[in-house]
């Protein structure tokens, strides 16, 4: 089976004249039976996808906000086999593709091949997994071979061209721009290689490329769709859900829908 659904998702977004959108959240903040609500709600506010974070004692990658939040979640016992099991709970509820974003670690202990039939089980779109480079991922790309669950790709702004290559030759779903050097979290502005680099990897990609990291207002959300194929948002989202500021989780949604070809 080809893997579409995630490519196909974010297309289909870029073709009513929008960007795609993907809201990060972070499984278990404020509590297990708080991740379908929030699903939903984003789904009904309409998000092309939704990065659902597994919370890990050592998230190398992520700022402040995100590891306070991945606490949170620990600390009233959220495991990755626990919101695999709430998934399934609900996942027919769901009709946006889910993209799983977990360190390498909870994925060993769950076990590759039992992860890869769960995620096709509940109908996973997508996996992101920040400490797994290029040269380390094939156990987990074979155990996704024929499947529709893509293993989408980190790209940074220091990859050099080979590296660029190889990973979107093989790269699923969409790539994953990485817009900053550093962890996640907001950011004032950014490098002015940015736009140069979006368009190589745009000219070398057959499927979507997404900007991501330090993306927090919606100013910053419209000038990074008018160079990329959508956004990723995640501290900014963390931050509003904690503080159930719906407001600011539609202000930053509708940022990414302002047609485009006008
Ligand atoms: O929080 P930011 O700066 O908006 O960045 C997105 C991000 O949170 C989400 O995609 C993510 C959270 N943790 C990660 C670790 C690696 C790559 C990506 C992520």
């Amino acid at each position: 089976m080809e893997k579409k659904r995630l490519t196909d998702a974010i297309v289909a977004s870029n073709h009513k004249g929008e960007k795609a959108f993907i809201p990060y959240i972070m499984a278990g903040d404020g509590g297990i039976e708080t991740l379908k609500t929030k699903l939903l709600f984003l789904q009904k506010a309409g998000v092309t996808a939704i990065e659902v974070g597994i919370p890990f004692s050592d998230p190398v990658a992520d700022g402040k906000t995100i590891q306070q939040a991945g606490e949170r979640a620990i600390s009233k016992g959220t495991t990755l086999r626990l919101i695999m099991k709430e998934i399934e709970t609900f996942y027919k509820q769901i009709t946006v593709p889910l993209v799983l974003m977990t360190y390498y670690n909870p994925l060993l202990s769950y076990g590759i091949d039992l992860f890869a039939a769960d995620c096709v089980r509940i109908g996973i779109g997508g996996i992101i997994v920040p400490d797994l480079p290029l040269e380390e991922s094939d156990i987990l790309r074979n155990a996704l071979v024929g499947t529709d669950v893509a293993l989408v790709p980190l790209v940074s702004l220091t990859s050099p061209p080979d590296r660029i290559a190889k990973i979107t030759a093989v790269a699923e779903g969409f790539i994953y721009a990485v817009t900053v050097n550093g962890i996640t979290g907001i950011r004032n502005a950014f490098d002015k290689t940015l736009e140069q680099h979006l368009a190589n990897l745009k000219e070398q990609s057959t499927i979507p490329v997404l900007a991501g990291f330090g993306i927090s207002t919606p100013e910053q959300v419209e000038s990074m769709v008018a160079i990329a194929d959508g956004v990723i948002v995640g501290s900014a989202i963390v931050e509003a859900f904690h503080h159930q500021d719906i407001n600011t989780i539609q202000t930053l949604i509708q940022a990414s829908n302002k047609n485009v070809f006008n």
